[in-house]
């Protein structure tokens, strides 16, 4: 049921911590993107994130909420999936199962179908997600392509996801995830702002994610970002 994210070639990151005209969503859900994904490290709380949903939901367009929290993992009505993160990189164990342990400890249903888990490898240590969960960012291609593995062939995790939340990434890394990765389908998320950007990392990853330039260059790049990877 619902396994068509695997063919989502670009996906819009949506941050319910920041504010979004009606006019600017309708452009959004317009300009071809296969999903909104909504997402945020810092100040994502589940009011803010109804609100965002309530805005978006209307459109019929594919809806993930990524939550950072357990208190934003929420299934209502308009939600398609609930994509879980594990960050791969860390010492720190709240962001491997820990969260994921204090989640299933107190909530009352999981609907099991709608939660895809991501293996998060987090590469921008300047990132809200990289200083939030201490991630070991100086990993070289060898080290990314371990990780990788780790994640796809051992833990099976259906996304393995780039990030360089913030910054343009290395294509070699993602290159070096790419090579690694056999099942899983491969994720790129950070900095992209152009269509030579989206372009780039679109021949290497198998989804692309658009976040912060939806907010700081309009709609004509998030276009042409799309068309790039179409
Ligand atoms: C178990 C549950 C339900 C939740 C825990 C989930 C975990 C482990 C989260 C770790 C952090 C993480 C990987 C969050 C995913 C979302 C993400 C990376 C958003 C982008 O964050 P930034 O862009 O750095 O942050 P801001 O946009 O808030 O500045
Ligand atoms: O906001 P940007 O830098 O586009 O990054 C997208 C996404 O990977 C963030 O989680
Ligand atoms: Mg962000």
């Amino acid at each position: 049921m619902h396994a068509n994210w695997k063919t989502w070639a670009h996906v819009t990151k949506l941050d319910p911590d920041k504010h979004l005209p009606q006019e600017a969503v309708e452009e959004i859900v317009t300009s071809g993107t296969d999903a909104l994904m909504l997402s945020g490290t810092l100040n994502v709380t589940r009011e803010n994130l109804h609100e965002l949903l309530e805005l978006v939901s209307a459109y019929g367009l594919p809806l993930v909420v990524e939550p950072a929290s357990p208190d934003c993992a929420i299934f209502d009505g308009a939600v398609d999936h609930l994509f879980v993160p594990s960050v791969m990189n860390t010492n720190d164990v709240r962001w491997i199962v820990g969260k994921h342990y204090a989640w299933l400890r107190h909530a009352s249903s999981i609907d099991w179908e709608m939660v895809v888990p991501e293996a998060y490898i987090v590469l921008n240590p300047n990132s809200a997600v990289g200083r939030v969960t201490g991630a070991d960012c100086t990993l070289s291609g060898e080290d990314v392509a371990a990780f990788v593995e780790v994640a796809d062939r051992y833990f099976r995790f259906p996304i393995v996801y780039i990030e360089y939340s913030g910054t343009y990434g290395d294509p070699g890394i993602v290159q070096a995830a790419s090579e690694a990765v056999e099942n899983a389908t491969l994720y790129y998320g950070g900095g992209i702002r152009s269509a030579e950007q989206a372009a780039e990392m679109g021949r290497i990853a198998d989804t692309i994610v658009v976040g912060n330039a939806v907010y700081e260059e309009g709609i004509d790049v998030l276009r042409a970002t799309v068309r790039a990877v179409q």
